[in-house]
């Protein structure tokens, strides 16, 4: 069985491909991110994600699947409970996770925000779940007058404090949130992500800057990245997926800026000599556009990467795989402005591959995790099926 020396993963971040059988539970029946921006876009022009197979996962209005597909294809059901980022990446990595993370859909209680304004020396606005960008347009002026805080949280495990870099220093908004993640560890106040949302402008045209940071907890075992990192695997993490998993499991580690940004770190990474694992998250897709709900603004972004496939492709290596996945559904018509449970696509491709392998509807998303472990011949994770031989076989 053939095996890689390079495997670089994708997550495209929210790029959900329909309704989970379980999708009633979240209130999410009828969800489908890809399939509602492809129809208002009249079509999505992504001929090289056409290619590789993407219209035969699913039909896609606009997206072609006359011609054969190039990389085996599939999707993939989340067997965890929950649709967050988190906890997407960490079954993609061999975890499943079956008690829900703690969500405060009435704000945090005076036990955590008592101490923690005293702590930091500032005063707390906002403590509700909120849009990101609605909250600071809400309350950035008042910010701007007192020094206050603005602590919001959504449908996610979150604890999200926004202020305005003039107001807050960024490294006095990293030290709050080093508060706010200490005073979130026990049961009774706990959450996965604290989050830094630092932003820019004037009252009516405040912007968030590229500045974010999460801090999260470490993954509830071991996951495959410390697998390879154990076994002396390269494990390189680019955009978010360091926060993501705290650290854990990781040699390098890439900020990014933007999606065109982790495009552009992936493929410094497809420059180098190495043998393990690249992984890549674009979250523009989610942030920009998911949780905006904003289909056409998602589209667009959808058809930017694929403009950039080809260069990926052209990086490639004889003995490099590429996955392209994604970690939860964000569908921009859907109601609420909150991720949705669906299935995630699944494209896999290597240079030689004599292509169109069906991989059929996955049981987990951590099959991309066991693949991993599998070609490396690590450890492998207690759930996910690898799907390597099928592929090279
Ligand atoms: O509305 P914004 O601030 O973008 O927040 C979104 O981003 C958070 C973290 O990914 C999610 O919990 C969601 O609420
Ligand atoms: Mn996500
Ligand atoms: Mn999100």
């Amino acid at each position: 069985m053939k095996r890689f020396k390079r495997v670089f993963l994708i997550v495209l971040d929210s790029v959900g491909i329909g309704e989970l059988p379980d999708a009633k539970d979240y209130n999410d029946e009828g969800a489908h991110t890809l399939g509602h921006i492809a129809e208002r876009m009249n079509g999505l022009n992504v001929p090289n994600l056409s290619r590789l197979g993407l219209g035969h996962i699913e039909k896609l209005e606009g997206v072609s699947a006359d011609a054969p597909p190039e990389a085996a294809f599939g999707k993939m059901k989340e067997i965890s409970i929950g649709k967050d980022t988190t906890t997407g990446h960490w079954e993609i990595m061999g975890l499943r996770i079956e008690t829900p993370f703690k969500t405060w859909p009435n704000g945090f209680p005076d036990s955590l925000i008592k101490p923690f304004s005293e702590r930091i020396g500032r005063g707390v606005l906002g403590n509700k779940p909120a849009s990101g960008t609605e909250i600071i347009a809400e309350l950035g002026e008042e910010h701007m007058r007192t020094g206050d805080v603005i602590v919001y949280t959504s449908a996610d495990s979150v604890f999200q404090v926004a202020a305005h870099e003039e107001i807050v220093p960024l490294e006095e908004l990293y030290e709050i949130c080093k508060v706010a993640r200490e005073l979130t560890l026990d049961d009774e106040h706990s959450v996965v992500r604290v989050i830094a949302r630092p932003f820019v402008g004037e009252p009516g045209h405040f912007t968030r800057t590229a500045n974010r940071r999460d801090f999260s907890v470490s993954p509830p075992g071991k996951t495959v990245m410390n697998e390879l990192q154990e076994a002396g695997f390269t494990s390189i993490a680019i955009g978010k997926i360091s926060d993501i998993y705290a650290g854990e499991g990781i040699t390098e580690a890439l900020k990014t800026k933007s999606n065109m940004d982790g495009v552009d770190k992936l493929l410094e990474t497809m420059r180098k000599d190495f043998t393990g694992l690249s992984f890549v998250n674009l979250v523009d897709f989610d942030a920009m556009y998911g949780h905006r709900r904003d289909p056409i603004g998602y589209g667009k972004a959808l058809e930017e990467f694929d403009r950039r496939l080809p260069e990926i492709l052209g990086a490639l290596g004889e003995d490099d795989l590429l996955i392209i996945t994604a970690d939860h559904g964000n569908d921009p018509i859907h109601h609420g402005t909150d991720h949705t449970r669906e299935y995630v696509p699944l494209l896999v491709y290597y240079i030689g591959m004599k292509g169109g392998q069906p991989l059929g509807v996955r049981e987990t998303f951590a099959d991309v995790g066991a693949t991993i472990a599998d070609n490396f011949q690590v450890t492998k994770p207690s759930i996910g099926t690898s799907f390597l031989r099928q592929i090279t076989e």
